[in-house]
């Protein structure tokens, strides 16, 4: 590495055991440098609410390096030593990015440096509403839950997992690792929510109001790492916000809570083993939500339904007598009773007729309108998740 660069004296192994990193602050050694000086620029890797990532080459070993670029109008010491410090010590873990022990200010800005990713982030890898293959989600999510697994036994809670969080090496998804500890915090500690809510914030936390203590939780993790496996398995969102105002979070919740059968439409692709992990993963009331290791007891499952399968079968059964039942009510209490004391039979069964087809064509545009609305609710882009 660049030899102008602050060097720690503590080796990996010794973070690696340690519940807070023992190095020296950063703010004390941190040099002032001039980037250009010491690295080439190649391009531009992405962008994020606080900064940049470029692709550099230090000038003096030839090494590639993914430069994180964090403004000082948008961050201050304290945060980027943060960031920094954490990086640094959850990289021992192979499904966490590597943070090299780089760190410098220029005039502007606080960089540190980490290893390159060749393939970019998961977003790029999702096709909208189509989303992943289930062996190619199955090999990402195998390697997350890992990396979180490290982390929350650490107790330390990520915050912010999504797909361009997620980092891709090859092709076939073999190496795939968690970036950006920017908002990593213990577990525990009492924070005042600041931002807005994305698909991916669970429900205790969207129902907050701005400048709300909020307690942090390995379990807000977990939530989000369930919203991002319906993604990679769909490439749409489960909803807008885990919010009671969200007609998709209300059908979702509805059944999670077992308070009815019907699955919502855009979760009936799971299999019933899937949909018992999502109802564990994705329960309102983050105390009850799973763990994590509870993800790797169903990677050997199958998550996908060839077709439909007997259990979302009884399902669909049970919805439909539902619907048969408050046919037969709406028939018994409104008027087809009176109808049939004047008609004769023939007029009896072409009335009945037509209001079970009229019926049918309601529910029919009932439900058309929710595929096509929930079609639209695709994938759009990055901005939509910041
Ligand atoms: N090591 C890397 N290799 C390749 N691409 C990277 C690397 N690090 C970051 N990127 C790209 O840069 C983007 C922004 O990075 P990062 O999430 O660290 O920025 P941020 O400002 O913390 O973003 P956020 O808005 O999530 O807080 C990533 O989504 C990814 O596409």
């Amino acid at each position: 590495m660049d030899a102008t660069v602050i060097t720690q004296q503590e080796d990996l192994a010794n973070l690696r055991n340690v519940p807070k990193s023992p190095r020296c602050s950063t703010s004390e050694n941190l040099l002032n440098l001039n980037i250009k000086e010491h690295y080439e620029i190649i391009k531009e890797l992405g962008r994020g609410t606080y900064g940049k990532v470029v692709l550099g080459r230090c000038k003096e070993t030839g090494t590639q390096v993914a430069l994180k670029v964090l403004p000082k109008t948008n961050v201050k010491l304290r945060e980027f030593q943060r960031e920094f410090d954490l990086s640094y010590f959850l990289s021992p873990h192979s499904n966490i990015v590597d943070t090299y022990n780089v760190a410098f200010e220029t005039k502007s800005s606080f960089v540190f440096a980490q290893e390159f990713a060749p393939v970019g982030d998961l977003f790029d890898k999702i096709t909208p509403q189509q989303g992943m293959s289930e062996k190619d989600a199955k090999c990402v999510i195998r390697q997350i839950a890992s990396a979180l697994d490290f982390m929350h036994s650490k107790k330390l809670v990520h915050r912010d997992i999504k797909p361009e969080n997620v980092l891709i090496f090859d092709h076939e998804f073999s190496k795939v690792k968690l970036m950006d500890f920017g908002m990593t915090r213990k577990d525990g500690t009492v924070i005042r929510k600041v931002n807005g809510s994305i698909p991916y914030t669970p429900p205790e936390i969207c129902e907050a109001v701005r400048n709300e203590s909020i307690t942090v939780s390995t379990s807000c993790d977990i939530w989000a790492f369930g919203v991002l496996l319906f993604c990679m398995l769909t490439g749409n969102f489960p909803w807008e916000n885990a919010d009671i105002s969200d007609v998709y979070y209300n059908e979702f919740t509805l059944w999670q809570r077992r308070k009815s059968t019907k699955l919502p439409s855009q979760w009936k692709k799971f299999t019933p083993r899937l949909m018992r992990l999502f109802r564990k993963i994705l329960d309102p009331k983050g105390e009850r939500r799973c763990e994590i290791k509870e993800i790797c007891k169903y990677l050997n499952d199958s998550w996908i339904q060839p077709c439909k399968n007997s259990d979302n079968e009884e399902e669909d059964m049970a919805s439909g007598s539902d619907h048969m039942d408050e046919l037969s009510n709406i028939l018994q209490n409104h008027g087809i009773e009176t109808h049939m004391d004047k008609a004769c039979a023939r007029t009896q069964n072409i009335g009945m007729v037509t209001v079970i087809i009229a019926y049918i064509i309601i529910l029919h545009y009932s439900l058309f309108p929710f595929h096509l609305i929930n079609s639209h609710k695709l994938y759009t882009n990055r901005k939509m998740l910041t």
